[in-house]
This record gives structure tokens, C-alpha cells and sequence, in this order.
């Protein structure tokens, strides 16, 4: 297959020939082939496919949230071509056997998968670092959805046992004994006889102001001295706060931020309400502007999602009972695109945060650059088709979305190993063929 004319994200106008599952060529000029499908891609933007490195796709235990099958379909519909699935599922993926089961479940995705491993009391480290995790985490050390938070001394025999394996750990860094308990409502006492609820909120915004920016920092701060102590390669997840990123920065480890964290701030919780609960939580716009900064200066390493979908009828109920999560994988490239469109970031930016970075820091050697001998992971777009964003139109079986309104610029195909795997000309479709795991063979 011959790509005619594409718009590499640094300019350059290339055409781009896919043989199999790899990129063969990329040239200014390539002769069609006899028989060569030719592709016309009419000076449109050719980006590698988004690497999501951060997605709960909710099986097993979950279905009615997400499927692999749905959530790989909404992959595909973003321009993303290989997602990481977080353990925190039922059962929670902590050993061997759950590994093998999540994996057989995986076979229904679309795009390329990677799968990590979960740390609980009862996790089976030897049995669960054998197999070919992505990389062990997310580590949650407060609670989440699956209340999977540990302890200090869990969190640092899970960073060392990985560290021999030679295994990235992720992080989820909030501290719970940073949570400001008095604006908590009393009866979420925990029975240990301290005062809660004095200031005792149900708005929204509550939410934020209960799991509190100082909580994120000390978290990473005390991850990230384990992780210097012990000579590991530490990755924040969804660091959401200024302070959270240069602290990481600073001990030399690598922090992904989610779209909602750069886009959404605690002015958009009256609108949002529970819909806008997440973890960690939105901040205030003067810190959502600090991580913009960061993101569009190159201090952040990489775009993930989070995608944590839940149903609305779960999410439509009071703050406290809320479940935390919010959708984000089929709109985080078409949101980050619309924003280099308004010339906020650049479309290179967009490509190494989403692509060649992910790659670079999570070892996926043939994944997430557009060069000759790498996997033809590619979408093609339009950017200046931009499309409102519509939680109804979109592939999640969350069927909304924090950024209903919202511009985005959505693939007009994406292709996996060389694969169609989605194209929206006259009518939406997908391909059948099927992900692997990026750690196999
Ligand atoms: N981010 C969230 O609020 N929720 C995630 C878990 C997590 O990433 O902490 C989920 O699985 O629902
Ligand atoms: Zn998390
Ligand atoms: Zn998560």
C-alpha cells in the first residue's frame, strides 16, 4: 500500500509505503508498485498512532462499564492504536492465572494491548512479574476505584521486586493522609473517633477540595524516593497538580497527564458535577494552567487517558457515592489536535506526547514514529475538519463524556500493524482484524 502525500506532524510531505504489518518507505516521492492500493492522503496529517498508556477497559468484572471489544472500537475511533489496561478490574490482576485470563479476554481488541499487573496484599509478585507485563501498576497508594490503595512498606517491596525484574512500576501518588476529612460529610467516619465532617460539603467541587493537591505531592515525593533508592524506573500516572510534575521531574522519573487534568479545572465542576469526579481530582485553573505549561514546554513526558469509564446511571448520584472515573480514549488525540489547531501546542508536541515519547519510555521499539522497519500504526487527519464532540456518537459504552461540546478533530482512519481498524468516510466502520499484546513474541 502506497500513501500518497501525507503531512508528517513536523511538516514535512512524505509518501509512505506499508508492506505487511510494517512501514517500508518514507520518501518524498515513491513510484506506485504494480498493483499498489494507492491511498491519496492530499497533504493531510499522518500522525503514528496514539499509544494510551493508561486505560481501564473494565474486563474482567465490569462489562456493563466497558468491554475490550468497545473500548478498543473507541480506541480505534481516536487514532489510538495500543492501550495498557490498569488491574484494578474484578478480579483485580495480581497473579499468573489473572494475567492469562485478562489476556484471553484481550484477544477481542481491535487495537494492540499491553497488560499490567496489579500490587495487593494478596498479589503473587513471582508468579505475576513472570509474565509479560507492560509494566507493574497502576500502584495505587491511596484508594481509587478497586480500592487497591497499600502501604508504605508493600509499595516498596513491589518497586524492588519489579526493579530485579526490570520492570517499569506506575504510579497512582495521592497520600489519603493528605485528604481534608472535614469537609467529608460525618457519617463517612471511619470509626477511629476523630471529627469529621466540620466543614461537611455535597457540591461537586467538594470532591477537589477533599483530596487535596498537598496529597499528590507528598505522594510523589515519597514515591519517588523509594524509586531513587532503589534504582527503579518510576512512572507517575495521571500527575494533575504543577508541584506533582516537577517533583517527579526532579528525581529523574517520567509523568504522564490526562487530557481532563490540561483541558478541565474546579470552574468546570457546577456544569459537571459527579460527571467531573475523578482521581486525582480537577484543580483550580491557575494549577490547570501550570500544567498546560508543562505539557506544551516538554516538561511532561507523555499524554494518557485514564479512560476509567463508568455508566451515567452510576455516575448520576450524590458526590460522595459517586463512582471516580471519567471517559477519554476516543477523544484525547482529537482534543489535543484541535488545541495545536488554535496554535496552543504544536502538532510535534502532539506526536511525542502521545506517540514517540510512550514509546520511547515504556520500550515499544517499533511503535510510535512513522519510519521505515517500524509497525504501520497510523492514522490519517483532517485538520480542518473539526467535529463537536457528542458523548451519544462515541464508542465507550460510558456514552458520555466530560467534554460534551467540545471541538475535536477526529481520524478519518487508523490503521494497526497495517490494518484498517477504523474509517469514517460516507459511514462509520471497523476493521476485524485483532490487537496483540505488545510484550508477546
Ligand atoms: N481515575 C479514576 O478516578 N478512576 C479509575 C482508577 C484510577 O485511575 O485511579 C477507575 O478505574 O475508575
Ligand atoms: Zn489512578
Ligand atoms: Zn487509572
Amino acid at each position: 500500500m502506497l500513501i500518497q502525500d501525507a503531512t508528517l506532524a513536523d511538516g514535512r510531505r512524505r509518501d509512505v509505503r506499508v508492506e505487511g504489518e510494517r512501514i517500508a518507505a518514507v520518501e518524498r516521492r515513491l513510484s506506485p508498485r504494480d498493483d499498489e492500493r494507492i491511498v491519496a492522503a492530499d497533504g493531510k496529517l499522518l500522525l503514528p498512532g496514539m499509544i494510551d498508556a493508561h486505560v481501564h477497559f473494565r474486563e474482567p468484572g465490569f462489562p456493563d462499564k466497558e468491554t475490550w471489544a468497545s473500548g478498543s472500537r473507541a480506541a480505534a475511533a481516536g487514532g489510538v492504536t495500543t492501550v495498557v489496561d490498569q488491574p484494578n478490574t474484578e478480579p483485580p490482576t495480581i497473579d499468573g492465572e489473572r494475567v492469562a485470563e485478562k489476556a484471553a479476554l484481550a484477544a477481542d481488541s481491535l487495537v494492540d494491548f499491553g497488560i499490567n499487573g496489579g500490587v495487593t496484599p494478596d498479589w503473587n509478585s513471582d508468579e505475576l512479574l513472570a509474565e509479560p507485563l507492560f509494566a507493574l501498576g497502576e500502584v495505587f497508594l491511596a484508594d481509587s476505584t478497586g480500592e487497591m490503595g497499600i502501604d508504605a512498606d508493600l509499595f516498596t517491596d513491589a518497586v524492588a521486586a519489579a526493579t530485579e525484574h526490570g520492570i517499569a512500576v506506575t504510579v497512582h501518588a495521592e497520600d489519603a493522609d493528605e485528604f481534608d476529612e472535614s469537609v467529608r460529610p460525618s457519617s463517612e467516619d471511619a470509626g477511629d473517633g476523630q471529627r469529621q465532617g466540620a466543614n461537611e460539603r455535597t457540591d461537586a467541587d467538594a470532591w477537589s477540595a477533599f483530596r487535596t493537591p498537598e496529597a499528590e505531592h507528598a505522594a510523589v515525593e515519597r514515591a519517588c524516593r523509594v524509586g531513587e533508592e532503589l534504582g527503579a524506573q518510576l512512572h507517575v500516572a495521571h500527575t494533575s497538580t504543577p508541584d506533582g510534575i516537577d517533583r517527579a521531574k526532579r528525581a529523574g522519573m517520567t509523568c504522564e497527564v490526562t487530557p481532563h487534568h490540561l483541558l478541565l479545572s474546579r470552574d468546570d465542576l457546577p456544569e459537571l458535577g459527579t460527571f467531573g469526579r475523578m482521581n486525582p481530582p480537577l484543580r483550580s485553573e491557575q494549577r490547570r494552567e501550570g500544567v498546560f505549561e508543562r505539557v506544551a514546554d516538554g516538561t511532561v513526558d507523555i499524554v494518557a487517558t485514564d479512560h476509567a469509564p463508568h455508566t451515567r446511571a452510576e455516575k448520576d448520584a450524590a458526590i460522595w457515592d459517586a463512582p471516580s472515573g471519567v471517559p477519554g480514549v476516543e477523544t484525547a488525540l482529537p482534543l489535543l489536535l484541535a488545541e495545536a489547531r488554535e496554535g496552543r501546542l504544536s502538532y510535534e508536541r502532539v506526536r511525542d506526547l502521545t506517540a514517540a515519547t510512550p514509546a520511547a519510555v515504556f520500550d515499544l521499539p517499533r511503535k510510535g514514529r512513522i519510519e521505515a522497519g517500524n509497525d504501520a500504526d497510523l492514522a490519517l487527519f483532517d485538520p480542518d475538519a473539526t467535529r463537536e464532540i457528542r458523548g451519544e456518537q462515541l464508542h465507550s459504552k460510558a456514552g458520555w463524556t466530560p467534554f460534551e461540546g467540545w471541538d475535536g478533530i477526529f481520524p478519518e482512519w487508523t490503521m494497526v500493524r497495517g490494518k484498517t481498524v477504523y474509517r469514517n468516510d460516507k459511514d462509520e466502520a471497523f476493521g476485524d482484524a485483532r490487537g496483540e499484546n505488545v510484550r508477546s513474541g
